[in-house]
């Protein structure tokens, strides 16, 4: 038996999770952070297969622009794995701040979650219409 009986509530449902969780800048750029990592990390043997093809002759080349770009589902791919490198860079650097001691208050922490959530947003759907247009 513990010495002090805690009040800590256990096994929350998702639902209560999610309902405190979205309500903040800081815990949805941190659970995507996370998420975009894993997303560029399983997408890179994609984009490396693509960039071998298209350096292995001028035919490889001409075959990646166009019958593997020419693929929407290919450039969709490629968008996801771009859009994650976007948020995770962009995240990547106000953490490296915050490493540094900028940002890293409740409040200041809060602006500059919102920032690079803005930012990102702007980056990923610019990239949308260079990619997939
Ligand atoms: C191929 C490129 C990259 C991959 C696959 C990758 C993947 C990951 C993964 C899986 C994590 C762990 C996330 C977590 O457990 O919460 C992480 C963390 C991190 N990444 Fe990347 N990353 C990449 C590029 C970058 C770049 C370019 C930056 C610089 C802006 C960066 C900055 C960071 C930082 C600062 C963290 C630590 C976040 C923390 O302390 O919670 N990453 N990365």
């Amino acid at each position: 038996m513990p010495a002090v009986k805690s009040n800590r509530p256990v096994n929350l449902s998702m639902g209560q999770v999610l309902a405190v969780n979205l309500r903040s800048p800081v815990a949805i750029a941190s659970i995507l952070h996370r998420l975009s990592g894993v997303i560029v990390f399983l997408l890179i043997p994609v984009l490396l297969w693509i960039l071998d093809k298209s350096l292995s002759s001028p035919e490889g080349f001409e075959y990646v622009k166009n019958v593997v770009f020419g693929n929407f589902f290919v450039r969709f791919i490629v968008w996801v794995f771009v859009a994650g490198l976007i948020f995770h860079f962009i995240n990547g650097i106000k953490h490296l701040l915050a490493d540094l001691g900028f940002a890293e208050e409740l409040q200041s922490g809060r602006t500059a979650a919102t920032i690079s959530l803005i930012l990102s947003v702007i980056g990923i759907l610019a990239a949308f219409v260079w990619i997939m247009f």
